[in-house]
């Protein structure tokens, strides 16, 4: 997401505000509705019960379905039952914790320059044009092979043009930082979320009427973009600006996003109607949304949905979003199943790499305001 900070106007009238979003395309806009976010229906964001994902090929195809209702009406849904331990998903959480209460100059020394890897700081980010600098504070990194279960006993046969995307100062970030376990603990959640994505997204196959194992192929060595969030609660300061958001409207830019939230609510998405709705926190399910990526591959039929966090509550809010992408330099077309003669490809073959780089090279561009 954009590291640059930008200031464009979100004239409201009406009700409504203008809002700005980079697409892969350029910059988007959309008016929506200012009126205070109300809770989701069980429609909006239902809840899909994974026990089947480890059952026979008709278990497996009924689960399919019903993901596929979600991810065609609003792209976001909670998963239950997915098989993740959570006393691994907690272990994570608590290093999460202590990290963020280290002094802030202990954090920084995590902060990468050449990458967006480790630690970036309390509003050094702006992920929405149109919104303020984001309240929050992050400790990101991204797919590494020698992370990764299928391949981190081969590490030699990793091919130069995987290697390509890992950048030099990646290992500065899991230097100890003083919170004992810290790297063990994150990358074995981080390895939960990875295989469960991997199982996700033959689901999806089935979902779209594809062989179960049409995606495998461009997940040897996928997107796997990690971020332990921290959005500091406001105590017993008065709120200064209601709109202040913890993370700008954005929509995730790869295939499918794992976010394991705890029990705050802050988790906005935007409707059809163009209302904000929360996905407030579930416990024991994570919330699953489409990605830009997997919204075009399936010619607009799956749907990438914005969303934003706004944390306006006493208590901190963490959460810990997953973003699983597909092999970054793999030209993949529109898939057959979601195209025909009244409805051919809206899009060319592309590469999940070239679109990201697009829609990042936006943040370094003014932003028109409408
Ligand atoms: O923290 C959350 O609940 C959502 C975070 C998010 O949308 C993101 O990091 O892309
Ligand atoms: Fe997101």
């Amino acid at each position: 997401m954009s590291t640059t900070a930008m200031s464009a106007s979100s004239a409201s009238s009406h009700g409504y505000k203008k809002l700005i979003l980079r697409s892969y395309e350029g910059y988007t806009y959309r008016d929506v509705s200012d009126h205070p976010a109300r809770d989701c229906t069980d429609d909006e964001v239902p809840i899909v019960d994974l026990s089947g994902m480890f059952g026979d090929l008709e278990a497996r195809k009924a689960v399919a379905q019903s993901l596929l209702k979600a991810a065609e009406t609003s792209g976001f849904f909670y998963i239950k039952n997915h098989g993740i331990d959570e006393n691994v998903l907690l272990g994570a959480h608590h290093k999460a914790r202590e990290f963020f209460r280290l002094p802030v100059e202990q954090k920084q020394k995590l902060s990468t320059t050449e990458s967006s890897y480790g630690y970036q700081g309390l509003r050094s980010r702006q992920v929405n044009p149109s919104e303020g600098k984001d309240r929050k504070e992050v400790f990101n990194f991204h797919y590494e092979p020698q992370f990764d279960p299928v391949h981190k006993d081969q590490l030699s046969e990793v091919p130069a043009r995987v290697r390509k995307h890992i950048p030099n100062d990646f290992s500065a970030i899991w230097q100890p930082n003083g919170v004992e376990g810290f790297k063990e603990e994150v990358l074995a959640y981080w390895q939960a979320c990875l295989s469960t994505a991997r199982e996700l997204i033959r689901l999806v196959s089935l979902a779209l009427d594809l062989p179960e194992d049409y995606f495998d192929r461009y997940t040897t060595y996928p997107g796997g973009d990690f971020g332990l969030v921290f959005y500091p609660g406001h105590g017993d300061e008065q709120i200064e600006n209601p709109d202040e958001v913890g993370i700008g409207a954005h929509t995730d830019l790869q295939i499918l996003t794992l976010l394991w939230q705890d029990e705050h609510k802050g988790l906005q998405v935007l409707n059809s109607q163009n209302e904000w709705i929360f996905a407030p926190p579930i416990p024991g399910t994570l919330v699953v949304n489409i990605g830009d990526f997997l919204m075009r591959l399936t010619n607009d039929r799956l749907k990438s949905t914005v969303h934003r966090v706004i944390q306006h509550g006493r208590d901190d809010r963490y959460s810990m979003p997953f973003f699983f992408g597909f092999n970054f330099d793999e030209k993949i077309a529109v898939v057959p199943t979601c195209t025909d003669e009244r409805n051919p490809p809206k899009y060319e073959p592309a590469t999940c790499g070239e679109l990201i780089a697009k829609r990042l090279a936006l943040g370094n561009q003014p932003v028109k305001s409408s």
